[in-house]
C-alpha cells in the first residue's frame, strides 16, 4: 500500500489497510481509531472541501499544533494513520474546513475513544444517514465495540461541515375559511390550552371537537372580515426569509425554518426538513417575545416529544431561547414604531399608549407559575423606559385582549380598560399589540375593528395602532443577533454549564424549563361567580358553563351507554 505524499510530512504514517475508497464521483469517509493497527495516534480522514482535499477528521489522542490545508488531489478520499500531528505540518493552527484546532480533535478522539459503544454506533449511524442523503452510496462495518469503525461513500454534495439550522416556532393560522374549524380543533384539542384536570384527559379531544365546531361560526367571520385567511404563514415566511438574510450577513450561513404548532407548515413537517438538510447545530426560537405556557411553552413540550423519539433529533445538537423581550434591538425597534406613530397625532403628550397583550387564563400564572404576566410587565416598562428616554411624556396602560371559555383571565380586560379610559375623559389612545409580532386575527380584526369601534363609542376622538414588528430591519437584525449569541450554547449541557442554565435552555431539559413554570399542572380553579342578566360577558361566562357541563354530562352518558351524538360521529370508539 503506498503513501501519499502530501505537502507535509507523512513519512511515518500509513494508509490505512482497506479503509480508502474514491468513487466516480469522489468519497467521504468517516473513520474510528483501530485497535487491530500497529497502535497509531491518531486516525487522519482526507475529504474535499471547498473544491480542495482537507483534513475533515482526525482521531487521536495527542495534542499538537500543525496545520494541513494544501494537500495534493491524490490524498482526497484517504485516511491516514500517523503517529503525530507534527506529522502533517508544523507552524499552522487550525485544520480543515471546521477551523478546529488540533487540541479540539484530539479531545474529540479521547471522548470517541472513551465512548468507543457510542461512536460505533450512534455516531456511525449519524454519519450514514448524513452520507445518504447526499447521494452517497455508503458501505458501513462496525466490526466489532472495540474494531474498525468506517463509513465509505460516493457522492460529493456531503461537506463535512457544520450544518446550522434555526426554527422558529410560531402559532398557526388557517389560510382559508374552511380550515378556521379543523385549527381550532388543533388549537383546543392542545392540553396546554385547555388544561384538564387529569382524570379528563380523555375528554380533550372531544370536548375539542364541541368547541371548535361552536367556536368556528364567530371565528370563521372574523377571518372573513380581515380577507379570508391569516396572514400568518406569508409574514412568518418572511421573517424566516429576512432572518436568514441577516446571518448571512453576520456570516453565518443558515438555514431557517418554520414551524407552526396548530396549522401548517406545522412543527412535525419543519423537523423533517431539518432531518433531510442533515442540520448538525439547530437554535429553537419561538417567534413570542414572552414566554407563556400556552405558547412557547407548547411548542416546546411538543418539540420535546418529538426529539425524545427520534434517534437524528437526539443526538442533534440543539438549544432553545426561551424568551426575548427584553433585548436591545426588539425593545428598541417597538420604541420607535411607538414614536412613529406617535407623532401622527395633533397632540402626541395626551395621547394614552394602550398596550394590549394577548391574555392568558388567570390559573395559569397563579396555579401553574406561567412567566407571562411577570415578563409581560417588564416587557412594557422596558419599551416605556426607552420612549420616554426619547423625550416622549405620554403616559401608558397595559391590558389583556382575546378571552376564551368561561374562566378569569389575566386582568384588566381590554375592552373594559378602553371603556374606562375613555369615561376618565382621554380622548387619544394608540393600541401597541404587544404579545405577538406579526400582524393576525388579534390585531386585524380585535384591534382594528372591535376595540377601536368601541373606542370610539367610548368617547375617543383620536385612535392610532402600532403595526406588529413583522420585518423590521433593527428587529430582525436583533434576532440573528440572538441566534448568534445561542450558538455557542449549542449542544452546552445545562447540567455541566451554569451560564447556559441560567439564559438558555436545551431542549433536552424543557421538561426541567416547563416543571419551573408549571409546577403541578393543576386543574383550572374555580371560575368568576357574578351573576349579570342580559347579553353581558358574565352571561356568556355562564352559558359557557352550563354548556360546558351539558358536554360533560352528555359523554359521561355516552361513554356509559355506548350510545350517542359522538358515537355516531365515530369519535368516541376511539376511547373504547
Ligand atoms: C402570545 C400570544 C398568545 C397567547 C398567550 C395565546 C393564548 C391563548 N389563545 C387561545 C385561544 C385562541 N387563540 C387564537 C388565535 C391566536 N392566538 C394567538 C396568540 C396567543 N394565544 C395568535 C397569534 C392567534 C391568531 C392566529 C391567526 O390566525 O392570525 C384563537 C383563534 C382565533 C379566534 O377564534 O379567536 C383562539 C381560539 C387560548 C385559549 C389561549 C390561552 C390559554
Ligand atoms: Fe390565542
Amino acid at each position: 500500500m503506498q503513501c501519499v505524499q502530501a505537502s507535509f510530512r507523512l513519512d511515518s504514517c500509513s494508509c490505512l489497510e482497506g479503509q480508502h475508497h474514491r468513487g466516480p464521483a469522489g468519497s467521504s469517509g468517516f473513520v474510528g481509531a483501530s485497535a487491530s493497527t500497529a497502535s497509531p495516534s491518531f486516525v487522519v480522514v482526507v475529504k474535499r472541501s471547498r473544491g480542495r482535499p482537507q483534513v475533515s477528521a482526525v482521531v487521536g489522542e495527542r495534542a499538537s499544533k500543525g496545520r494541513a490545508t494544501s494537500l495534493p488531489d491524490s490524498s482526497y478520499g484517504r485516511q491516514y494513520v500517523c503517529n503525530s500531528f507534527a506529522e502533517l505540518g508544523k507552524d499552522h493552527d487550525r485544520v480543515g474546513s471546521k477551523g478546529y484546532t488540533f487540541s479540539e480533535l484530539a479531545s474529540f478522539g479521547r471522548e470517541l475513544k472513551a465512548n468507543r459503544q457510542n461512536f460505533s454506533t450512534k455516531y456511525l449511524r449519524r454519519n450514514v444517514r448524513k452520507e445518504r442523503r447526499a447521494g452517497a452510496v455508503v458501505e458501513a462495518t462496525v466490526a466489532s465495540k472495540q474494531e474498525i469503525v468506517q463509513v465509505h461513500g460516493s457522492g460529493d454534495k456531503f461537506t463535512d461541515e457544520e450544518r446550522v439550522g434555526v426554527l422558529l416556532l410560531n402559532l398557526g393560522g388557517p389560510e382559508t375559511l374552511d380550515d378556521v374549524q379543523p385549527f381550532l380543533y388543533n388549537l383546543f384539542a392542545d392540553p396546554d390550552i385547555i388544561r384538564l384536570p387529569r382524570l379528563f384527559r380523555f375528554l380533550q379531544r372531544p370536548l375539542a371537537q364541541f368547541i371548535s365546531t361552536l367556536r368556528a361560526p364567530k371565528s370563521t367571520e372574523a377571518y372573513a372580515s380581515i380577507g379570508g385567511g391569516s396572514p400568518l404563514r406569508r409574514i412568518t415566511d418572511d421573517q424566516a426569509e429576512a432572518l436568514a438574510r441577516a446571518l448571512e450577513e453576520k456570516n453565518l450561513p443558515a438555514r431557517v425554518y418554520v414551524g407552526m404548532r396548530y396549522w401548517h407548515p406545522f412543527t412535525e413537517e419543519a423537523i423533517e426538513q431539518i432531518k433531510a438538510d442533515g442540520i448538525t447545530r439547530l437554535v429553537v426560537l419561538p417567534l413570542y417575545p414572552q414566554f407563556s405556557i400556552s405558547t412557547s411553552g407548547s411548542s416546546l413540550r411538543l418539540l420535546e416529544s418529538i426529539f425524545r423519539e427520534d434517534e437524528y433529533l437526539v443526538n442533534m445538537q440543539h438549544t432553545v431561547i426561551p424568551s426575548w423581550y427584553q433585548r436591545e434591538g426588539y425593545v428598541q425597534s417597538m420604541a420607535s414604531l411607538i414614536e412613529k406613530e406617535l407623532a401622527k397625532f395633533e397632540h402626541p403628550d395626551e395621547v394614552n399608549i394602550f398596550f394590549s397583550a394577548h391574555g392568558v387564563p388567570v390559573a395559569y400564572v397563579e396555579e401553574a407559575g406561567d412567566p407571562y404576566k411577570a415578563e409581560m410587565e417588564e416587557c412594557v416598562e422596558l419599551i416605556m423606559r426607552e420612549v420616554k428616554a426619547r423625550g416622549v411624556v405620554s403616559k401608558h396602560t397595559l391590558a389583556y385582549q382575546s378571552r376564551v371559555g368561561p374562566v378569569e383571565w389575566l386582568k384588566p380586560y381590554t375592552d373594559t380598560t378602553i371603556v374606562e379610559l375613555g369615561k376618565k375623559g382621554v380622548k387619544s389612545l394608540l393600541a401597541v399589540p404587544i404579545s405577538f409580532v406579526s400582524e393576525h386575527i388579534e390585531t386585524l380584526e380585535e384591534i382594528d375593528m372591535e376595540y377601536r369601534e368601541l373606542a370610539l363609542e367610548s368617547g375617543i376622538v383620536n385612535w392610532g395602532r402600532v403595526p406588529a414588528l413583522g420585518c423590521d430591519p433593527t428587529f430582525i437584525a436583533d434576532l440573528a443577533d440572538a441566534v448568534l449569541e445561542a450558538l455557542p450554547y449549542v449542544g452546552a449541557m445545562a447540567v455541566s454549564n451554569l451560564e447556559a442554565r441560567q439564559s438558555l435552555v436545551p431542549l433536552g431539559k424543557v421538561e426541567e424549563l416547563l416543571a419551573t413554570y408549571d409546577t403541578q399542572r393543576r386543574e383550572l380553579p374555580a371560575p368568576v361567580a357574578v351573576w349579570e342578566w342580559g347579553w353581558t360577558k358574565s352571561a356568556e361566562t355562564w352559558n359557557g358553563r352550563a354548556a360546558m357541563l351539558a358536554v360533560l354530562g352528555l359523554l359521561v352518558l355516552e361513554v356509559t351507554t355506548g350510545q350517542g351524538v359522538l358515537h355516531q360521529w365515530g369519535i368516541l370508539p376511539l376511547f373504547r
